[in-house]
Formats: structure tokens, C-alpha cells, sequence
């Protein structure tokens, strides 16, 4: 046969049959390295096809199929998506250390300052300096708590014209009226300005919003980079143009005040900022940074994105389960009525004796957790996970909302909006627990998690403590549509509409 064959076809052939082999001989060498399983990819794209709108649903509903530890190809990036609390503790707290690093983004580049800020910054010696910083400077109690009167007088004034709107019976966009609210207070606690002072900085951070949580296929196949297909790249830089103008501005006004900021009582993150700067982020670490304008704006940044949406949207999904839940709203104004009474409002220090109200943020972040998929993770070293290889450099995706909807971890009524199953559960937010992760876990975790969460309580207690709620038009709670929409945080889809029918305090 062998002498009928023409030499190129016989060459052919040879390179079939050896590489037929050597996928054989190298499949059974690696076959301890198997990778968990997955859907069949396609060429070039792998997997992006299947993400559609709202990816953590559709992992979600892949990850029925392929298990809690799922491989996938997003373009050319090999990808591991973690659906159940025992695979998301051994990536999140056994391995912790492997897998503290974040991949590298575009949008990193033009929003953060090329990973000068801390969320999206490789972890490393510098990641570990700015974050300490964050923590000891930016995000600690005695500073959440010195932007108390902030977060008082913005929620006063809200309530005052709320009052207005019970007066008229009006119909509120809450959505709004919250994301304004928060807007304030952002603004006013990191640059210690007014939205409506001379810089459109709503419009650029919205912007920046926007940028921040768009899915942009160059990460994933970067030979397409150069094409800029979505148009994305130029958003990024037309965007950072601008916000950097702005906060060099800022920054200079700040210079001029030439120490001013320092002796005032409250300082907001930039007149913290600025009043670090040129000293070491860490003293107490050999290899410390100095504190320098680029990076000072890139934890402006950081904390503008990081504070403003993530705390509106968890507000909304809050109210919105409220108002589609009588009896839970009618449970949350009781316990007000007997740990405040009805004379005066709800203050900071009360908030930790509001034990229900807590049961029931845990049970809107169980169903409605605004980060589903966390910030995604990178593989720093190959490592043995649960029988599975997985390689260095692989992206990790941890599904919170598939592990938020488990019967198989909440039971039956997972789907049901029910507090109560918090009242024997030990689970806090603070990640200890994997079945229920609203700020993540590990090194990784939320660094503002105490602002957060001290926000979204204050505002929460208040408006429920002050006002009774209606659906407008007639709609039934039942009713009340809770769709999603993709975004940085993953936010209600249409806006809440909700009529405050009367005011409950007699002062
Ligand atoms: C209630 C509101 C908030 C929620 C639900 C939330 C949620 C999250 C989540 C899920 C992560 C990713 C954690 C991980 O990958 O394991 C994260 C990271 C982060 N958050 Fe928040 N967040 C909130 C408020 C804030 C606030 C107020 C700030 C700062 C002003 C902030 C700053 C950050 C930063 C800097 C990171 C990155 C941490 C790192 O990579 O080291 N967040 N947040």
C-alpha cells in the first residue's frame, strides 16, 4: 500500500496519525489534570455566544447541567464559573492566596488609572499598600461614621420633600429619587462638593458607570482590539479625558487652599487624600508606595463607582420586595415603632438593634445580590481544585445569585422572599458564610462594606419608619415586575414607582 502513496500524501498522513497519538499519549499522561466539565466550545469565540443579557442567569442555568465547578471559553480566556457554596469556599478561603489577583482589563487602563486604584489592581505588594490605606483612611468606622451629618441632612431634606408628595398624593419615582439621593451623598463625602456646583460630574460618572460594567469583547478575543467593534475604547478614552480634567481641577482648587482642608472637621476622601500626599501609603511595609496624584485619583475613582450605584440599586431591590411583601413592610414598621417608638427618627447608633431589618436586606441580597458574579478572579499558579486541574491564568467567576436560588442550599422555598429563615441561620455579610456572599470573600472582599451597609440601613429604616407605602395605578404587590437589567451593579430593569400615603412620626 505504502509504496502507492505519493510522498506529500504520505507526510500528511504521517502528521495525522503522530498527532492522533500524541493527543492520545497526552490526554492519558494529564489524565489526573481533567478539567471540569463544560459545554463544547466554538473556534475563536468559545463561549461568549451563550452569555447573553444577564450572564449570571444563564450560568446559572448552564451550571444545572455542568455542575458547580464549570470550565467555559470566553474568546481566548480559559474560564472556571463556581455555582455552590463548597466550590466557592475552596476558591474564596482555602485558596485564597492563589486566586486573590483580578485579569487585566481594558477599561482598567482608562477608568483606574491603569490599576493605580484597588478593585481592579493585580494583587501584588501595591495592591496590598493602597487597599490598606483605603481601609486605615477612606473606609474605617470612625470615618464612616465622621459622614453621619452628611448622610443626615440629605435624608432630611428627602424626607421633607417626600412629606410634599404625601400632601399631593403624588406618585414617586423611587428609583430616581434614591439614586439622586445617593448621588448627593457620594459626591459630598469623596469630593466634598454638590452635584449641581459648576462640574457635570453626574453625567460623567454615570459615564464611567456605564464603562466600567460594560462587557467588552476585545478582553476576550484581543486580536479584535484594533476594530474596536463596540466602540468602547473610544468611549474609554474620550471618557478618562474628561474625568481626569475634572479632577486635576479639583485637585489644583485643592492646592490652593493651601492646607485649609486639613483643619477641617470632616474631611472628605480628597482632603484625606491630599493631605497624605508624598507620605507612604504603609508605613509599616518595606516596600511602600508614596501617595501621588495619579493614584489619588484613581481611589477617587474607586470610591465614586464603588459607593454610588452598588448602595442605589441594593435600596431599590430593598423597597421593591417591601412593597410586593405587606406583611414583611407592616413586621420591619413594628419593630421601628418598638425599638425607636414614634416620636422621634431613626438615628446611626440604632441601627444594630434593628434585627429584623437585617433579615431582610439578607434576604433581598439572597435573591437580588447587585455584583451576581462578584469582580472576577484570576488563577496566580496551576492548582489541584476538588480533582480538577486548573491552569495559571485562568478568570474565575463566582456565581452568587445560582447559589442564592439553590433549593439544594435554601430549600424548597427558595423562591419565596422570606426573612424569617435568617432568624436561626448564623450567616452574616461579611463572607464567612458561602451561601450567601453580597460582598464577597477573602482578601478580595468589599472594602466598603461598613459604608455600604451603614447607608442602605439608615435609608432604609428611615423611609419605611416615616412614611406608609402603596403600589400605584392599582397594581397588585404580586404584580410589581422585578426583572433585571445588566450593569455595574445589576439594578431593577423598570424604575420603582411607589405612592408614600401618609407620614407616621408626630413629632
Ligand atoms: C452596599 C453596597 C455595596 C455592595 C453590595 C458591594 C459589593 C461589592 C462586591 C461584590 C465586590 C467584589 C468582591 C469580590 O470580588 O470578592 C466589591 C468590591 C469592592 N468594593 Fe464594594 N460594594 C458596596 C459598596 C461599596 C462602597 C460604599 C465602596 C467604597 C466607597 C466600595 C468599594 C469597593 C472596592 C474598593 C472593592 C474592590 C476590593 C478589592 O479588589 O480589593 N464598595 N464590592
Amino acid at each position: 500500500m505504502v509504496h502507492l502513496m505519493s510522498p506529500s500524501i504520505l507526510a500528511i498522513v504521517l502528521v495525522v496519525v503522530v498527532g492522533f497519538l500524541w493527543s492520545y499519549i497526552h490526554s492519558r499522561l494529564t489524565g489526573a489534570k481533567k478539567q471540569p466539565p463544560g459545554p463544547r466550545a466554538l473556534p475563536v469565540i468559545g463561549h461568549l455566544h451563550l452569555l447573553g443579557n444577564l450572564p449570571h442567569q444563564t450560568l446559572a442555568h448552564l451550571a444545572k447541567k455542568y455542575g458547580a465547578l464549570m470550565s467555559l471559553k470566553l474568546g481566548s480566556e480559559p474560564t472556571i464559573v463556581v455555582s455552590s457554596p463548597e466550590a466557592a469556599e475552596l476558591i474564596l478561603k482555602t485558596h485564597d492566596a492563589i486566586f486573590a489577583t483580578r485579569p487585566k482589563l481594558i477599561s482598567t487602563d482608562y477608568i483606574y488609572y491603569g490599576g493605580k486604584a484597588v478593585s481592579f489592581t493585580p494583587y501584588g505588594s501595591y495592591w496590598r499598600n493602597v487597599r490598606k490605606l483605603c481601609n486605615m483612611h477612606l473606609l474605617g468606622a470612625s470615618k464612616v461614621e465622621s459622614f453621619a451629618p452628611i448622610r443626615r441632612e440629605n435624608l432630611e431634606m428627602l424626607i421633607g420633600s417626600l412629606r410634599k408628595s404625601v400632601a399631593e398624593s403624588e406618585v414617586v419615582d423611587l428609583t430616581l429619587t434614591l439614586s439622586q439621593l445617593l448621588e448627593n451623598i457620594t459626591y459630598k463625602m469623596v469630593l466634598g462638593r454638590n452635584k449641581d456646583d459648576e462640574f457635570d460630574i453626574m453625567r460623567l460618572v454615570a459615564e464611567g458607570s456605564v464603562l466600567a460594567g460594560a462587557f467588552n469583547i476585545s478582553d476576550y478575543v484581543p486580536y479584535l482590539r484594533p476594530l474596536d467593534l463596540q466602540g468602547l475604547e473610544r468611549r474609554l478614552k474620550a471618557f478618562s479625558q474628561e474625568m481626569d480634567k475634572l479632577l486635576e481641577k479639583i485637585l489644583n482648587e485643592h492646592d490652593q487652599e493651601d492646607g485649609k482642608a486639613e483643619t477641617r472637621r470632616n474631611m472628605n476622601f480628597i482632603d484625606t487624600l491630599v493631605s497624605l500626599m508624598n507620605q507612604p501609603m504603609n508605613p509599616n511595609d518595606e516596600a511602600s508606595y508614596l501617595v501621588d496624584r495619579t493614584n489619588i485619583k484613581g481611589m477617587l475613582m474607586d470610591m465614586v463607582l464603588g459607593a454610588f450605584e452598588t448602595s442605589a440599586t441594593s435600596v431599590v431591590w430593598i423597597f421593591s420586595e417591601l412593597l410586593r411583601h405587606p406583611r414583611v413592610m407592616k413586621c420591619v414598621q413594628e419593630e421601628l415603632e418598638s425599638v425607636i417608638g414614634m416620636k422621634r427618627m431613626v438615628e446611626e447608633t440604632d441601627l444594630t438593634k434593628l434585627n429584623y431589618l437585617d433579615m431582610v436586606i439578607k434576604e433581598t441580597y439572597r435573591l437580588h445580590p447587585v455584583g451576581p458574579l462578584l469582580l472576577p478572579r484570576e488563577s496566580m499558579e496551576d492548582i489541584e481544585i476538588d480533582r480538577y486541574h486548573i491552569s495559571k491564568k485562568t478568570r474565575i467567576i463566582v456565581n452568587t445569585w445560582a447559589m442564592g436560588r439553590d433549593p439544594k442550599v435554601w430549600s424548597s422555598n427558595v423562591n419565596e422572599f422570606l426573612p424569617e429563615r435568617f432568624a436561626s441561620a448564623e450567616i452574616d455579610l461579611k463572607g464567612h458564610q458561602f451561601q450567601l456572599l453580597p460582598f464577597g470573600s477573602g482578601q478580595r472582599r468589599c472594602a466598603g462594606m461598613q459604608l455600604g451597609l451603614t447607608t442602605v440601613r439608615l435609608i432604609t429604616a428611615q423611609l419605611v419608619h416615616c412614611f406608609n407605602w402603596e403600589l400605584p395605578y392599582g397594581i397588585l404587590p404580586s404584580d410589581l415586575d422585578m426583572t433585571e437589567k445588566s450593569g455595574l451593579a445589576v439594578p431593577k430593569a423598570n424604575h420603582l414607582l411607589a405612592i408614600p400615603t401618609s407620614y407616621r412620626i408626630f413629632s
